[in-house]
């Protein structure tokens, strides 16, 4: 799901969330130094960082400021908000991104879950500082989730003008979209790097940054991110995009899984058209039988041969068919000489 907005007009409800203060915590101790490790892993700093503040606190209380109406989005998990982070007189455009409380089937809240899984997501978007990864600044409590659970936490991340590269490229059809793919294959290729597997990747989630030096893509969106080295379970629930090896919540992510639905975005983004266009109950069969989009399908001006070869290549039946992260950097680097 995702619902962007039009530009607001006129004046819109701000909130200023500086007041709210934070009950007592339902993070489990496990899970409790995402929120007071202030400093994120320094191994995982990139060269080329991008919008980071010095010395910001974990907890970003009385430094935000969100804008209720009209949302950036709205996606299966969470709805996000445009705010402003305030630091040291200069103020940021952010994303606040405050997750929906689960429930069970019996409609009962889930609080304690859901929990959990934003430490996790909290936990892996701090770690990760890559240019073409979101930037993760700090949590901070959200009035609305206040009035129900005081514990969870709002993830702010700096603001991508350009929202999710569909919409992009919907409106803007003559953008250069390899460029943007590189984007996409070295922020994947870092995560992997880290051993951090995306869990959701699709063209929904990667969204474009515009700055100074022009636009970039950006991947987003941790929820369903795992650590390799931890519990590999599936946590997404987008089939569309996902491996044909992961078929039940019990199956299990690897950095191949990745790369299957790295192919299938690139071929969206590439096109203009989803991978997979249809019945979601003929996607998935079709996924299984080991049937791929059909290049005639796609009359795209940027795939060239090799380009089509790496796509082929990427979304292999067989995992450990398919090609690495680095490897597709590295084709790219030379097909863009
Ligand atoms: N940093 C950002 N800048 C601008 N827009 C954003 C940002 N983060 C999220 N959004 C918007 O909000 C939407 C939902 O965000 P996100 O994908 O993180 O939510 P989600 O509930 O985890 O989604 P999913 O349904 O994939 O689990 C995005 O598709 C995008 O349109």
């Amino acid at each position: 799901m995702d619902e962007e907005t039009t530009p607001p007009e006129g004046n819109v409800p701000v909130v200023r969330l500086s007041e709210m203060v934070a009950g007592p915590t339902l993070f489990l101790p496990h899970q409790a130094w995402a929120l007071t490790n202030p400093t994120p892993n320094p191994e995982c700093r990139h060269p080329e960082m991008w919008d980071q503040i010095p010395d910001l606190p974990a907890d970003l209380k009385g430094m935000v400021t969100i804008t209720l109406s009209p949302v950036l989005g709205i996606g299966g998990n969470a709805v996000v908000y445009e705010g402003q982070l305030e630091s040291n007189g200069v103020s940021r455009a952010v994303a606040v991104k405050v997750a929906f409380i689960k429930r069970a089937v019996d409609g009962s809240l889930l609080a304690d879950e859901t929990a959990r899984s934003v430490a996790r997501e909290m936990r892996i978007s701090r770690a990760l500082q890559h240019p073409n990864i979101a930037h993760y600044y700090g949590m901070c409590y959200d009035p609305i989730a206040l009035k129900l659970f005081s514990t969870i936490p709002a993830l702010v991340f700096a603001h991508c003008a350009g929202r999710s590269a569909i919409k992009y490229l919907a409106n803007h059809p003559t953008t250069k979209r390899l460029p943007l793919v590189r984007g996409i294959v070295d922020g994947l290729a870092y995560m992997h790097e880290f051993g951090i597997i995306h869990g959701d990747l699709n063209p929904r989630n990667v969204l474009i940054k515009l700055d100074e030096s022009g636009i970039r893509a950006v991947l987003n969106d941790f929820g369903s991110s795992v650590i390799a080295s931890e519990d590999t379970t599936w946590l997404g629930d987008d089939i569309d995009y996902s491996a044909p090896e992961i078929k039940t919540k019990e199956s299990h992510v690897t950095t191949m899984s990745d790369i299957y639905s790295l192919a299938l975005t690139t071929l969206a983004i590439v096109s203009d058209k989803p991978a997979f266009d249809g019945d979601p109950l003929k996607i998935r069969e079709m996924r299984t039988q080991g049937l791929r989009p059909d290049r005639a399908d796609h009359p795209a001006l940027e795939i060239d041969d090799n380009m089509w070869e790496c796509i082929v290549a990427c979304w292999a039946h067989q995992p450990e068919a398919r090609w690495s992260a680095s490897q597709v950097v590295s084709f790219l680097g030379q097909t863009q000489a």
